[in-house]
């Protein structure tokens, strides 16, 4: 089976004008890019409507975060629903930044995989071990721990709408990437769970893709990885450098 080279674009809290949010999309819209790769790019939610509306129809647009409830009295919060209802095919969940400062844990991540999914969403889902825990040799157990809240609320048909970005949390926005060795590593021993925890199919079609301080310049390297399916690029992702980064495959 070969699985779909994924790459997504998370602009995390950028950009801060909707001009500069227009040129990031007018790049895209311009430039040449493989139409093997599926390109998914995540605005900040105030930006998702007219993204969509602006951007190319061969690249999906994806909000960063969603609520467990559909509707209600949770103020501040954006529903499942009301994505699938703007036309948002795909949510990123559980971002290590959702996770260390909005006290995100893997329960409620987990809770909202399920409510994204029940709506009608495809999920791109984060994981992934602080330095410290890397340190300790736990790297896989923190990632399975993470992965096993989702695992629990989830049949195995939900898994062709879920794609799982390991990310470092070490290598987000440090410069400091990964080796290749390092992605492979984690890459293949999570594919190794998913194959006792939910079946051999989903851990063989379930794409895993790598974030952190993904860069045009080491795409290339991570790519030829067996069990790297694609990125989840933030800084580069605001660069022109990020087409180079979608075109990481092509030969
Ligand atoms: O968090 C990330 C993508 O979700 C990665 O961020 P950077 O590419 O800026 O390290």
């Amino acid at each position: 089976m070969t699985r779909q080279f994924f790459v997504g674009g998370n602009f995390k809290l950028n950009p801060t004008s909707r001009e500069a949010k227009r040129e990031l999309v007018n790049i895209l819209n311009k430039a040449t890019l493989n139409p093997q790769t599926e390109v998914v790019i995540a605005p900040p939610a105030l930006y998702l409507i007219p993204v969509l509306e602006l951007l190319r129809k061969d690249i999906k647009v994806a909000a960063q975060n969603s609520h467990t409830k559909n509707s209600g009295a949770f103020t501040g919060e954006i529903s499942p629903v009301q994505l699938v209802d703007a036309g948002i095919p795909y949510v990123i969940l559980g971002h290590s930044e959702r996770r260390t400062l909005f006290g995100e844990t893997s329960v409620i991540v987990a809770q909202k995989t399920r409510a994204a999914l029940d709506a009608g969403l495809r999920v791109i889902l984060c994981v992934g071990e602080t330095l410290a825990e890397r340190e300790a040799g736990s790297t896989q157990k923190v990632v399975e721990e993470q992965l096993r809240a989702v695992v629990t609320l989830l049949s195995p048909g939900d898994w062709s709408r879920i794609v799982i970005a390991y990310e470092p949390v070490w290598a987000i926005g440090t410069g400091k990437v990964a080796t290749a060795a390092q992605a492979q590593e984690v890459h293949a021993d999570t594919r190794k769970y998913l194959t006792s925890a939910v079946s051999p199919e989903v851990a063989e079609s379930t794409r895993i893709i790598y974030g952190g301080s993904v860069t045009a310049a080491n795409s290339k390297e991570l790519a030829t990885q067996p069990d790297v399916d694609g990125f989840l690029v933030g800084g580069a992702s605001l660069k022109p450098e990020f087409v180079d980064i979608i075109n990481a495959t092509a030969v």
